[in-house]
């Protein structure tokens, strides 16, 4: 990590009194290493670290960094229900039970795993020395939001779109291809090895919050994880992005409602009358299909990777059956809208894409099929 990040200027961040920082580990492994680098060597303070000792039971918990499991950090960072005794922290992070996924968050503001590996890889060459002779490539997962994809467009970068399954990326790194890849499920990795890497992605964004605040310690206000979205959004735009997933269907109700969708698309003038029918304001479904991969470096085909409508203004829908869910099946509903008018960057994301939802539930006739009313979890 020390041949990767300049942690002179990282311990500099750290040690600025109008900085403060959370680290939760959920008592998973991260904990261990939490205490070495961000106390230890980078000099954070103790009470920084949160459930850092890692437990054989998690601590009864469930080591998932999200916003509905890492339920103390989120309520550290004013996200939760009730307000804060305390101000909250500048920044805070959280990491799965072995490390390799991360959530990061802002004061009172939650980035989305899209939006961080998009604004990692626009801020990398500038505020990481190992990526200071620039990056090889970048990639995603398909049901990733597009905000790479801007990224890696204006900065004239080499981009993948692979299917969902860290191996994929793998097979780029391996071919010297990328150097920085993420997926919506908060995994964030790049080429120092060959998998995600939870407390990469942290020391990724202290390395930005650094960088933006190198000329600034001393000033009136430090330029926080809000700002640093906000601007990013200003420059190449918002995808606004959820995740609704239906926990443990009936796999039965759930492969007819796949099978539903994917007939569809045999007719995008039917699916557009519906979408019309059902919210005029929407834009016209331009291509569906079902994601298929051909990888660059071994040449295998990955067939069915989740059933994607595309929009003509770059909206998306992406359906997926979950490859980790225990019982049943997993749906997973993805769903994008892409803002380019910088006045527009600011709203609440559930508010922007209440019409695109309904399109979505209605389409997929979700509730006729599965049952239910409601996602089990929404991201
Ligand atoms: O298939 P899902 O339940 O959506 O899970 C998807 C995730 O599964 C595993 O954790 C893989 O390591 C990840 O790379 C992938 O994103």
């Amino acid at each position: 990590m020390k041949s990767i990040f300049d942690f002179q200027l990282i311990s500099k961040l750290l040690s600025c009194p109008k900085f403060s920082f959370c680290y939760d580990a959920l008592h998973g492994v991260a904990g261990a290493y939490a205490k070495r680098i961000f106390v230890e060597e980078l000099g954070a303070s103790e009470s920084s670290l949160l459930n850092c000792t890692p437990k054989e039971d998690f601590g009864g918990g469930h080591p998932d960094p999200n916003l509905t499991y890492a339920k103390e950090l989120v309520a550290r960072m004013g996200l939760g229900k009730s307000t804060p005794e305390d101000e909250p922290p500048e920044f805070g992070a959280a990491a799965d039970g072995d490390a390799d996924r991360n959530m990061i968050l802002g004061k009172r503001f939650f980035v989305t795993p899209s939006d961080s590996v998009a604004i990692i890889a626009a801020n990398a060459v500038e505020a990481i020395p190992y990526f200071s002779g620039g990056l090889k490539g970048v990639a995603r997962s398909m049901p990733t939001s597009a905000a790479l994809d801007v990224v890696a467009e204006n900065l004239n970068l080499k981009f993948f779109e692979v299917p969902t399954g860290w191996k994929f990326f793998g097979n780029l790194m391996d071919a010297g291809l990328c150097s920085v890849c993420g997926e919506e499920s908060f995994g964030t990795g790049s080429d120092h090895i060959r998998e995600k890497d939870g407390i990469w992605a942290v020391l990724a964004w202290l390395s930005i919050l650094a960088y933006k605040n190198k000329e600034n310690f001393s000033g009136e206000k430090l330029v926080t994880v809000e700002d640093i979205v906000h601007q990013h959004w200003v420059t190449y735009g918002r995808h606004y992005y959820t995740r609704y997933d239906y926990e443990n269907v009936d796999s039965g109700a759930a492969k007819e409602l796949m099978g539903y969708l994917v007939q569809l698309q045999s007719s995008l003038s039917e699916v557009n009358q519906i979408v019309k029918g059902i919210c005029p304001d929407v834009s016209n479904v331009v291509h569906a299909d079902e994601f298929e991969y051909k990888d660059p470096v071994d040449g295998s085909i990955s067939k069915h990777q989740g059933i994607r409508y595309l929009f003509e203004d770059g909206s998306r829908l992406v359906f997926r059956l979950s490859g980790t869910g225990s019982e049943g099946a997993t749906i997973r509903l993805y769903i994008e809208q892409y803002e380019k008018d910088p006045a527009k960057t600011g709203r609440d994301s559930q508010e922007a894409l209440a019409p695109l939802v309904e399109v979505a539930l209605k389409l997929s006739k979700m509730q006729e099929f599965t049952g239910r009313s409601a996602p089990t979890v929404i991201t």
